[in-house]
């Protein structure tokens, strides 16, 4: 690794830390695959490497909106309420049969669906038409239009949706299920899609411990590995967890060489403030990642920048290590990052609803509060603000954000918050 100096940060803004590391992950350069349509249906958050253009229309071909049935409109123009035009229903197409043309002076019954006779430009729902059922096939019933159609009236024309030749979705879209179907439907079989973000995950403190390893005195038991993992996986980022770290610079080094070949991002956590045993920030604060303080309570402490790993400037990330600093750090810079770089909105729902007692909050930082709703539609804060209470956060399933302006809120007070449990 080369070793180069950086500059550290001082009390920067949530929002300029957001924009920073959404910035870097934004650049980042991900490899692209060629899969099929049909592979994709179980695997979320991709996104579009390229430009997809229809091999088809969508609808395919003309159809009806509604049950009814199909006229030339030029036969019913002098149709009135008081001097009905009566055509005899002389067919039945419903959705998956073919098509012929409409004799003139006659009307069909068509189902929803189903193709629109060659000539018809109208469709007259079963509900205006005088008739309660339709008539079974062969069966000669009449047709009571009162009232002139518009033109095209219930019939969805070939390519209203999209047509052969447009572009469906442009490369960096993500894809939802909604375009997913609509791929489907225009008739596209393959596409091209970035592979998913890797994460490198690395949780830093010689106290830790992984589960099943022996516990001694002063060990606790990793919290970040898992709870980090969790909030990654969620957006279909890949998560490779080398285990924890020590507080050894060289330690923390050569895991991130081991597999920096491998992944898009580094995330540690831990090791970024002031003590005597900071080993992320040692280890990587003279090595092209800056550390300072950005305005939010929990997740003062960040680290941030690109590592230069042999001819390789991997982004990192660098967390603080109280579990909940270091989770609502990911929600706040992380998460939306990644979800933005991939064409997704990278927002959480909010809510606004009354909080149901006092809170201080520190002047001049964003504090971020863990809460629920109760039963009356009001929020109540779970536990304090103290970043140690994963337990409290583990029962909350809003966060609310408290601006860096405000100091004290009044229970009534009216409070934004994101929704987390979705
Ligand atoms: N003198 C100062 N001390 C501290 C400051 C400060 O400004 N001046 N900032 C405090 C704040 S705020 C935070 S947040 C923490 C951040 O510290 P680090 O990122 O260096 O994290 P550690 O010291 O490694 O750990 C802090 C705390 O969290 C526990 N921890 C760490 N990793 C895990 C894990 N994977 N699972 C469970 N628990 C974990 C660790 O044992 C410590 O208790 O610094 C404050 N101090
Ligand atoms: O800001 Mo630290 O991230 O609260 O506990």
């Amino acid at each position: 690794m080369t070793t180069m100096t950086t500059a550290a940060f001082a009390r920067r803004s949530v929002t300029e830390h957001c924009r920073l590391v959404a910035e870097m992950v934004a650049a980042i350069e991900r490899p692209t695959a060629s899969v099929e349509l049909s592979a994709l249906e179980t695997d979320h958050y991709r996104t579009l490497a390229a430009d997809v253009i229809a091999p088809g229309h969508l609808p395919p071909f003309d159809n009806s909106q509604m049950d009814g049935f199909a006229v030339h409109r030029a036969d019913v123009v002098d149709a009135r309420p008081e001097h009905p035009v009566l055509l005899p229903v002389t067919g039945h197409i419903a959705a998956g049969d073919a098509a012929s043309a409409l004799p003139r002076g006659e009307a069909w019954a068509v189902m929803t669906g189903a193709p629109i006779p060659v000539g018809a430009d109208a469709v007259i729902p079963i509900e205006s038409s005088g008739l309660t059922a339709f008539p079974s096939r062969g069966e000669v019933a009449s047709l009571t239009v009162r009232e002139v159609p518009v033109a095209d009236a219930f019939v969805r024309r070939a390519g209203s949706d999209i047509r052969a030749g447009d572009v469906i979705a442009a490369a960096g879209a993500a894809l939802t299920p909604a375009l997913v179907g609509a791929l489907a439907s225009a008739g596209v079989r393959r596409l091209t899609v970035f592979r998913p973000f890797t994460v490198l995950l690395i949780a830093t403190g010689s106290e830790l411990r992984g589960q099943g390893e022996t516990a001694r005195p002063g060990s606790i038991l990793d919290a970040n590995t898992p709870a980090l993992t969790a909030l990654l996986t969620a957006i279909g980022v890949r998560v490779l967890t080398p285990g924890s770290v020590d507080d050894e610079p060289e330690q923390l080094l050569r895991a991130i060489d081991a597999h920096a070949h491998e992944v898009d991002l580094v995330v540690t956590a831990g090791g970024v403030s002031a003590g005597a045993h900071e080993v992320v920030r040692e280890a990587l604060g003279i090595r092209g990642v800056s550390f300072g303080s950005v305005a939010m309570q929990p997740g003062g402490p960040q680290g941030f920048g690109h590592l230069q790993v042999g001819t390789r400037r991997l982004p990192v990330v660098a967390l603080p290590g109280n579990p909940v600093s270091a989770l609502i750090s990911a929600e706040v810079f992380v998460r939306p990052a990644l979800l933005a770089a991939g064409g997704w909105w990278p927002g959480r729902p909010t809510v606004e609803a009354p909080i149901t007692e006092d809170a201080e909050s520190p002047a001049g930082r964003l504090q971020v509060r863990r809460a629920r709703f109760t039963a009356a539609g009001r929020i109540e804060f779970v536990g304090g603000p103290g970043s140690h209470l994963l337990g409290s956060f583990a029962r909350s399933d809003l966060l609310v954000l408290i601006p860096e302006s405000v100091t004290r809120l009044e229970a009534g007070e009216i409070v934004r918050a994101w929704r987390i449990n979705g």
